[in-house]
């Protein structure tokens, strides 16, 4: 993580009406502000990262503030320096220089290409694009034709503006022709603070793409692979303005307004984001385009630095104090900063095959036994969750009760204090007279005292019915003024005129943000919401407002009561879909069971290959120990193809054991030598049957011969291992053909297993989703119902004092009043 750095920088005195010289001291890193005789005013002073006086160059600010970013960009960071400020403060000047001192950005380009040449161990492609962002919208400078582009957001590219040209460069001198032409394409205009101000902000982007030279010849060629693509950002933005002091209308005016919105919005996520990660909520990114575009190094992963320019003059002492106060805010903000690395083709190869390696070693564990772990995770974890919403089921049912309880009290309470107020009234309806002079006299006085008394806390309400219609609204604000869609965009004015009016600048510059996320108590409705200064005397009317209001907080609360019963309702799915994942997990753990045990049934296959093969065997030592046949060839033959088969047994076994799933290969891998066996087998048989047939045509021919082989029974034996090694022969293949009828079932039971293991995982992570969201519904139902309470002991609370003021009135009023007066005017009490 590192910190945004940011610099202030004074401009030289220019007003000639400044006789009274600067208010602000530099001091090494701190800037206060000073009376005329040079005491400092408490509270006005401020430190950053480096602060440059009246006297400072363009070349100082560029060394101390934007070369380290600048030389990072190289390395593949990406990078963002821009200026902030007052119009006529010195942004532009400070970006763009002059001819005897060039700004930050010439500095910048020329800066790049210099290091490039010393870095001769990379090659470099450098594509520059530049653009404006006038009265919200995105124009191409070096395409005069390339207006109103829009921002998208890629995977691959981030946030991007569509259309934008990008022009590939060589050199320095390239980049500033660009830069000039561009400069004239972009809007400039005159404002009674500024003969050249600057009526867009600009953004002036260079994407540096770098890779190592000679990756044929380097040991470790993935090294080389390796491309960096940084984007560098050099940014100029418009200065806020004081329509009052910049004397703006017609489109100067229009123009100050867009300025001022997005710079608030600027402000708002500086704001935002400078407290702290776990407070900020949501970052209201999206509510500018230049806010958007920004992104990455506000609160991203770019090196960013501000320079917060500043007038010395007196009369802008206001504007600096809020450009110091932004500048201070900013400076709590932390980039998450990090290298931009691209591989090719084959870097991302060696890399894969890596994976792919880590993996297959992983597998080699058994794959069955982390199978059944994890559905025995998954049984805790979905055991663990019944019992969570069991017991969320049980406090939702309290509280339910609980409210219903409160909400009939409360009805109750205000309906006794409604037909208190009433009466008093009535009190007077029924006599003509009384209630009139009440009106004549008393009423405005008693308001005039509530008024002072209950100012702000009694009679203000939380206005539950403009945070809700906050919520449609931000809902709905996808369409901006200018009717640009921009999707999530958090709410904003409806409409933005009175935004460069003098309130806005002020709340600007003095650090005020509207709090975008929470409702709030917005001050329309306020004043709305109880018009304590309404001149109307109606007693009446004032008791048929209060009405009003109880009757909205009833229907608030209807609607909190639908909220509730539709959050049980999908509270009872839920369970539902629990219960049913918790019905399939012994199903689950049946068929783990069947694959666990599958190896060692292909194990106990192996061993009887292996016994019917030695008894062949056996049987060839004997014929060869007889000498008569060419039991050698034979051997050597049946060797060969034993040695086969169980090489392939063996494949066959790792391979399940392994985990890995059938396929034709495999299969083949068993099959083929088994073929090759049954054949080889029929051989050797056939050619026995040869053999044995000219032994016996031999002992025919030779008696002596005939009666040895007769002697040992050399023939009978011979048929009956025939028969055997056919018959076991047989019933190894029907036992093969067995097996392999097993594995296929296994491994469909195994596919399925794994496809349902899927879906259960998905369904659980999808219940961890639900659940979650109905604690943050249940959070923010809390939230509201407590906004009720209050708001109903505050209607309480000035009904009962309306009440008591109102029977004071009348105590005095009737005490005042002179006993001559007719019956008819007095209240008969
Ligand atoms: N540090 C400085 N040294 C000398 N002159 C300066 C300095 N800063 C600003 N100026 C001069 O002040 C005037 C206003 O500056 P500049 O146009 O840069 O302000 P700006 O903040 O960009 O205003 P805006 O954005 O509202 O147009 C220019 O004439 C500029 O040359």
């Amino acid at each position: 993580m590192e910190k945004i750095c940011v610099a202030v920088r004074v401009r030289p005195l220019v007003s000639t009406d400044s006789v009274n010289g600067s208010f602000w001291k530099v001091e090494d890193n701190r800037i206060s502000l000073h009376k005329i005789h040079g005491t400092p005013f408490s509270g006005s002073s401020y430190a950053f990262d480096h602060i440059f006086d009246e006297s400072s160059t363009n070349s100082s600010v560029y060394e101390h503030l934007t070369k380290d970013i600048i030389l990072a960009a190289l390395n593949g960071f990406n990078g963002t320096a821009f200026a902030y400020g007052q119009t006529s403060s010195g942004k532009t000047f400070t970006m763009n220089g002059c001819e005897t001192d060039p700004g930050v950005i010439p500095r910048a380009v020329k800066d790049i290409f210099a290091k490039i040449e010393t870095m001769s161990e990379r090659e470099f492609l450098i594509r520059v694009s530049y653009m404006e962002i006038y009265n919200e919208e995105i124009n191409d400078l070096l395409v005069v034709e390339s207006q109103k582009l829009q921002i998208h957001e890629s995977l691959e590219r981030g946030v991007f503006v569509a259309g934008l040209r990008e022009e590939v460069v060589n050199n320095a001198e390239q980049v500033l022709d660009l830069i000039k032409a561009g400069e004239v394409n972009r809007h400039f205009g005159e404002t009674n603070m500024n003969v050249r101000s600057s009526r867009s902000h600009t953004i002036f982007r260079m994407v540096i793409e770098s890779k190592g030279k000679d990756s044929n010849s380097s040991d470790d060629s993935s090294i080389n692979d390796i491309v960096r693509v940084s984007v560098l950002n050099l940014v100029d933005l418009a200065g806020s303005e004081r329509i009052a002091k910049t004397g703006a209308d017609g489109v100067r005016l229009k123009e100050g307004k867009y300025i001022n919105k997005s710079l608030m919005v600027l402000g708002n996520v500086i704001n935002k984001l400078s407290e702290g990660s776990k407070q900020r909520g949501h970052i209201p990114y999206r509510d500018s385009k230049l806010t958007r575009i920004l992104q990455p190094a506000l609160g991203g992963n770019a090196k960013t630095s501000i320079i917060c320019t500043v007038a010395p003059e007196e009369v802008h002492i206001e504007e600096t104090k809020g450009t110091l106060q932004f500048a201070s805010r900013a400076k709590r903000i932390t980039n998450c900063v990090q290298v931009n690395e691209i591989l090719t083709d084959a870097a991302l190869l060696k890399r894969q095959q890596l994976e792919i390696e880590e993996l297959r070693k992983k597998l080699q564990g058994s794959h069955a036994g982390v199978l059944g772990q994890e559905i025995l995770k998954l049984r805790n974890d979905l055991l663990k969750y019944e019992m969570e919403r069991g017991k969320l089921e049980m406090e939702l049912e309290e509280e339910r009760k609980s409210r219903n309880q409160w909400i009939s009290e409360q009805q109750m309470k205000i309906e006794n204090s409604s037909i208190a107020s009433f009466s008093v009234s009535d009190c007077g309806t029924n006599d003509n007279q009384g209630p009139r002079y009440l009106r004549r006299q008393g009423f405005r006085e008693d308001y005039s005292d509530v008024n002072s008394t209950s100012h702000g806390d009694i009679f203000k309400s939380p206005c539950l019915k403009t945070a809700s219609a906050f919520v449609v609204k931000r809902s709905k604000h996808s369409i901006l003024p200018d009717s640009s869609p921009l999707p999530d965009s958090s709410p904003l004015p409806d409409a933005f005129n009175n935004v460069a009016d003098e309130d806005t600048w002020l709340k600007m510059n003095n650090g005020y943000v509207a709090n975008l996320d929470s409702p709030q108590t917005t001050p329309t409705r306020n004043f709305q919401s109880f018009p304590l200064s309404d001149t109307t005397p109606g007693c009446a009317s004032q008791v048929e407002k209060y009405e009003r209001e109880v009757q909205d907080l009833r229907r608030q609360l209807e609607l909190a009561n639908e909220k509730i019963n539709e959050l049980e309702r999908k509270h009872s799915e839920e369970v539902l879909s629990s219960k049913q994942l918790i019905g399939e997990i012994p199903d689950n753990q049946q068929e783990t069971q069947l694959i666990q045990e599958l190896p060692l049934r292909l194990s106990e296959s192996v061993e009887n290959y292996k016994d019917s093969f030695e008894e062949v065997l056996s049987v060839m030592q004997r014929f060869a120990l007889d000498g008569k046949f060419s039991t050698e060839k034979m051997l050597s033959t049946m060797s060969d193809i034993g040695a086969q088969l169980f090489a392939a047994l063996e494949g066959q076994l790792t391979i399940f054991t392994n985990g890995e799933r059938s396929s034709t290969a495999n299969y083949a891998l068993i099959q083929e030598p088994q073929k090759e066996f049954h054949e080889r087998v029929k051989n050797i048989i056939t050619s026995l049957e040869l053999s044995e047939s000219s032994i016996t045509k031999n002992q025919d021919r030779n008696p002596l011969c005939s009666c040895e082989h007769k002697d040992s029974g050399l023939g009978g034996e011979i048929d009956s291992s025939k028969d055997a090694l056919n018959e076991r022969y047989e019933s190894l293949e029907k036992e093969l053909l067995l097996l392999k009828n097993e594995r296929d079932s296994l491994l469909q039971k195994f596919s399925e297993s794994s496809d349902k293991l899927a879906t259960v995982s998905s369904e659980k992570e999808n219940v961890l989703k639900d659940l979650n969201t109905e604690a943050h519904r249940r959070k923010k139902l809390e939230g509201e119902v407590k906004q009720f309470t209050s708001a109903f002991v505050c209607r309480q609370k000035s009904l009962i004092s309306l009440r008591s003021d109102l029977k004071a009135k009348i105590e005095k009023w009737k005490a005042e009043t002179p006993i001559s007066v007719p019956k008819s005017f007095g209240c008969e009490d």
